[in-house]
């Protein structure tokens, strides 16, 4: 077996195949729990490659559950392995890949919505954030309802510079349902476009890498999955407080459909509501008529700064919460769109 730093290709010693593990420790895939495995280690292989080059690598794997994605990246020659894992049944198997790799694997049986990874890897790898992205990465196929609430989480620690992003550009490069994948990265104009473009791209160089069709799960999920993969920018084009952004984000897309003004609208109280809507797009340069999916990330750094220049004029404006005035007047609001629109 090739010692790390070596010339030849790391491979793991000849282990029992995913599917005889899954048989072995009796992993059956909890519904319950959306576990969807992937058992060809051709298509492993795929998303570790897109990934990046691994070799010395330290990696975060998430959910890695009965390895598949686990092998690949150690056969791509990752110097550590970490992988964060919730359901316990995995853990023996998880071990045994340990064992086969002398040491590479480290277990933590956890939630990775609440584990910190700020002090997960060796210091020696930090980078400034305006370097080359660290040799670190994370990789992982987690279930739809874990990926898109930790994407923003990780977006958030990305405009703070915190978790994995204390190391500098830490990429990742992760499963989600496909129509997620398309929001995630769909440009100005584009039907997909919505709250979840704006956050990712104003942060991130982003990009679809491919599609798993759904029947290459075990089990097979309704849905397809596209893996994208996440560079932090090196200056995020939007300069402002992630949670001043994402109010932003969220009000103008809750009306979708209508003309960007309307969402613009509920960022102010009722008595001073139109006034500052047409000071705010003005000063701002973007056309009331424009629908929210033809705002370009430009319009939206625009609207936020000088958002930011009235909140700093009006102290109590960031707190104003248009929905809680409408709960306050025991108004049914019906909103359009809306879940739909936010992700
Ligand atoms: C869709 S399965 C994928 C398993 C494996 N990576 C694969 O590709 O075959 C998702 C895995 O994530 C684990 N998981 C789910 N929620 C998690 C969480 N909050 N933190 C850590 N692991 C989680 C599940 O137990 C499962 O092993």
């Amino acid at each position: 077996m090739a010692a790390s730093g070596s010339l030849t290709k790391y491979r793991l010693p000849p282990l029992p195949t995913i599917r005889e593990i899954i048989k072995l420790y009796n992993l059956r895939a909890e519904k319950h729990l959306s576990q969807n495995f992937l058992l060809d280690l051709k298509l492993t292989d795929k998303i570790v490659r897109k990934s990046g080059h691994l070799q010395n690598a330290y990696i975060c794997e998430v959910g890695p559950g009965p390895g598949g994605i686990t092998r690949s990246i150690l056969n791509a020659g990752a110097e550590e392995l970490l992988v964060v894992e919730k359901d316990t049944r995995f853990i023996p198997g998880l071990k045994m890949l340990n064992e086969a790799s002398n040491g590479k694997v480290r277990i933590v049986h956890g939630d990775i919505l609440t584990y910190r990874m700020d002090r997960s890897f060796p210091g020696h790898l930090r980078k400034h954030w305006e370097e080359e992205p660290p040799n670190i990465h994370i990789i992982g196929n987690l279930p739809f309802s874990v990926s898109t609430p930790l994407i923003i989480k990780w977006f958030e620690q990305i405009a703070n510079r915190d978790g994995p992003f204390k190391y500098g550009r830490t990429q990742m490069t992760l499963t989600f349902q496909k129509e997620v994948a398309e929001r995630l990265t769909a440009s100005t104009r584009s039907p997909q476009r919505s709250r979840l473009s704006i956050m990712s791209q104003y942060l991130c160089s982003v990009k679809n890498c491919f599609t798993i069709p759904g029947r290459a799960f075990v089990p097979k999920p309704e849905v397809d999955v596209g893996v994208v993969k996440f560079t932090p920018l090196i200056r995020p084009q939007i300069e402002q407080p992630f949670k001043l952004v994402e109010k932003v984000v969220r009000c103008v897309f809750q009306f979708r459909r209508k003309y960007c003004h309307r969402g613009v609208s509920i960022l102010f109280p009722e008595e001073k509501r139109l006034k500052f809507t047409e000071h705010m797009l003005m000063s701002a340069d973007v056309d009331p008529s424009l629908r929210p999916t033809e705002l370009t990330i430009a319009h939206f750094k625009n609207l936020c700064d000088v958002y930011r220049e009235m909140c700093n004029q009006d102290p109590n404006l960031f707190d104003y919460n248009f929905r809680e005035e409408l709960r306050m007047k025991k108004l049914c609001f019906k909103p359009e769109e809306e879940e739909k629109d936010l992700l």
